[in-house]
């Protein structure tokens, strides 16, 4: 599995605790920035992770920000993307394993590191499962062709 990662200012803090955890799973990762708390716009780092797991280039993103909700507004603007807002467990499994999202979006200003680290553990670790589920999700994605 590979993975890209991508904070703004306001996630950089968790993401630096997020990257040893890809590690400790033995994930390999690219991160595409921000690399420090000056102030940057999340758009510049939510459309490149977005368009490289659109290409397939990854297989997942994960995107931080202050509330995670610019970067999953931003990310699924993106034909392809599915980016999941998750701030809790259920959903983390839920947004997998039903909605077959490939993006992950969290708010470093909303939950805490070691909620944030059991959300991406469980999220890159559930399968989709297909099914009804599946159909659902070729409807959802046929609305980008309309
Ligand atoms: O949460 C965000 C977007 O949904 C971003 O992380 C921004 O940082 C947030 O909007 C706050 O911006 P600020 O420049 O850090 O005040």
């Amino acid at each position: 599995m590979k993975i890209i990662v991508g904070s703004d200012h306001a996630g950089w803090s968790l993401k630096k605790e997020i990257l040893p955890l890809l590690e400790e799973l033995e994930i390999e990762y690219k991160d595409v920035g921000t690399d420090c708390a000056d102030s940057v716009d999340y758009p510049d780092f939510a459309q490149p992770v977005a368009k490289q797991v659109a290409s397939g280039e990854f297989d997942y993103g994960v995107l931080i920000c202050g509330t995670g909700i610019g970067m999953s507004i931003t990310a699924n603007k993106v034909p392809g993307i599915r980016c999941a807002l998750v701030n809790d467990m259920f959903s983390a499994e839920m947004s997998r394993r039903h909605n077959n999202a490939n993006v992950l979006a969290i708010g470093e200003r909303v939950i805490g590191p070691g909620l944030a680290k059991a959300i991406v553990e469980k999220w890159l670790t559930t399968e989709f499962e297909g099914g009804r589920h599946g159909k659902r999700v070729e409807k959802m994605m046929g609305t980008e062709s309309e």
